[in-house]
This record gives C-alpha cells, sequence and structure tokens, in this order.
C-alpha cells in the first residue's frame, strides 16, 4: 500500500525548474531514499512533503489525504517528521526536553487544565514522559538524557533529532542526509537504528542521502534525480548501474 505518492509533481523557483514532473511513490513499511548530485532536488522534495513549497503542478498525497490540503502547521499531526541537514535542535534544553517538545501534538487538553494540572493533563504528562523514556532506552540515549544539547557530540546530536522525530510517533519518518558529518562507525550506528526503527517500530522510512554505503545497506528502493527529475528507480544495485545515472555523476564530476 502507498505511504505517499508523488503525481508529476513540478516546483519552479522564478526561472529554474528544482522539482520537474516527478511521480514516484513510498509504499507502507519500507526505507526509501532518495539520491542525486547537488542541486538535483532532493531537498526540495522533502520541503514539498513538508509543505513549505506549493508546487506549482502536480499532486502529493499522504496516507490517503490530499496532503496540498494541509496546512505546514498541520503536516506533523497527519504522522510526518523530519530530521534535518542542518540539526535542528533547542540548543539550551536537555535531550529529554526536546523530545518532550516533540510529543507536543499528542497534547489534547487545553491550557487551563494544564496550568491547574487536572488529572487529564497529567495523565497525558504522565503518557508523554513514558514515551520519550522509551525513544530514549530505544535509541540507547539514557548516558545523555539529561544532558543540554550544546555540549553533546555531533554524533549524538545527529540521534537525538532523530529520537525527537520519532517523539511524535509519525508514520513517514524523513531523514535529511542522516549520516553526513558521522564517522565511519556512526554511519554503521545510524544504520541499525534505521533498520530497527522500520522493523521494530514499524515506521516507513524516506531519506535522501549521499552515503551510497548506508543507502545500499538499508533502502529497499531508491530513486535517483538530476536536475529535478527521475533519472532512475528501483533497488540501489538497479540504480547504481543505470546508465542515466552514471552519466548524471560522471557530468557533474567533470
Ligand atoms: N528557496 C529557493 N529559491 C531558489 N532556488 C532554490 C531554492 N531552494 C532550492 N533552490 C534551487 O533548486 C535546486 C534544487 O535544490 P535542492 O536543495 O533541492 O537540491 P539538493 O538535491 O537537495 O542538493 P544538495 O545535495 O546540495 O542538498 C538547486 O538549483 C537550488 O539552487
Amino acid at each position: 500500500m502507498s505511504l505517499l505518492e508523488f503525481e508529476n509533481v513540478t516546483l519552479k523557483f522564478g526561472g529554474l525548474t528544482a522539482v520537474d514532473d516527478l511521480s514516484f511513490d513510498v509504499q507502507q513499511g519500507e526505507v526509501f531514499a532518495i539520491v542525486g548530485p547537488n542541486g538535483a532536488g532532493k531537498s526540495t522534495v522533502f520541503n514539498l512533503i513538508s509543505r513549505f513549497y506549493d508546487p506549482y503542478a502536480g499532486a502529493i498525497r499522504f496516507d490517503d489525504h490530499d496532503l496540498l490540503r494541509v496546512k505546514p502547521s498541520g503536516v506533523a499531526a497527519y504522522g510526518v517528521a523530519r530530521t534535518f541537514q542542518n540539526i535542528e535542535l533547542f540548543e539550551h534544553a536537555t535531550v529529554l526536553q526536546n523530545l518532550l517538545v516533540g510529543r507536543h501534538r499528542h497534547r489534547k487538553t487545553n491550557m487551563i487544565s494544564e496550568i491547574l494540572f487536572m488529572p487529564s493533563a497529567r495523565r497525558q504528562e504522565i503518557e508523554s514522559r513514558e514515551r520519550v523514556e522509551e525513544i530514549i532506552d530505544f535509541l540507547d540515549l539514557q548516558a545523555f538524557r539529561d544532558k543540554m544539547i550544546s555540549g553533546l557530540p555531533y554524533g549524538v546530536r545527529k540521534v537525538v533529532e532523530v529520537a525527537r522525530a520519532l517523539a511524535t510517533d509519525p508514520k513517514l519518518l524523513l531523514l535529511d542526509e542522516p549520516a553526513s558529518g558521522l564517522s565511519v562507525e556512526e554511519t554503521t550506528d545510524m544504520r541499525w537504528w534505521i533498520e530497527d526503527i522500520r522493523r521494530q517500530m514499524g515506521i516507513t522510512v524516506l531519506m535522501v542521502e549521499h552515503d551510497m554505503g548506508l543507502v545500499s545497506g538499508v533502502s529497499d528502493r531508491v530513486l535517483a534525480m538530476a536536475d529535478g527529475a527521475k533519472l532512475a528507480l528501483g533497488t540501489s544495485a538497479e540504480v547504481q548501474s543505470h546508465p542515466a545515472v552514471i552519466e548524471a555523476y560522471l557530468g557533474k564530476a567533470s
């Protein structure tokens, strides 16, 4: 079953076509990667899903909803969470506090009941804390739970960003370059986290990534893009041996 569908989506920035008549779908429960040279339009695809941009043409459906009718502030409520190329966390808050912020969308109580700390608000607070503690355990972050983000090594921050996204209980997790800036060992760990997120949590993962080792290791299917358009879609091996993909990479390199 398709969880996310792009149908003939085009986005232009002035004279530049950043996404060009792009169609693909992400199946429920798969790990799907988007690869391509710099400027291919990968991040723009994420920004379209996050509703930062409206497409010039085409349709985007998520979980049987027309995503283009959803406001940017409403995307998380539909079950989409994301991490960013440049980590976006509250620097002067602890890991635990950052994850509790991620739970915010699950709050159903109003401000009065929260100020008075009424039973419904208390119940929600307990539920949120329990869920956050589960995620801290799941991603092996116990040693950092009360540490300020600003004092954490880069590799740990990347995992905390994933944890914060998971705290929203998403159906679709968007990972924007999860391996960038990570060492070889940290990249291997990230690979296992992604596997576990899909297998144990049942969450569908869509990632943009340059590290082909990670892409090959963890992805069910790969979409290769260049100049906003689809070059190839298939398994990692199929995509990497596709003549159009080889040419796009060699062309950029020369
Ligand atoms: N807000 C914007 N305004 C104008 N042009 C933009 C904007 N965002 C992206 N672009 C352009 O759209 C094209 C696609 O950019 P995008 O960031 O999606 O590429 P990318 O594949 O993610 O690249 P990278 O791997 O370097 O992150 C590029 O030519 C880029 O300069």
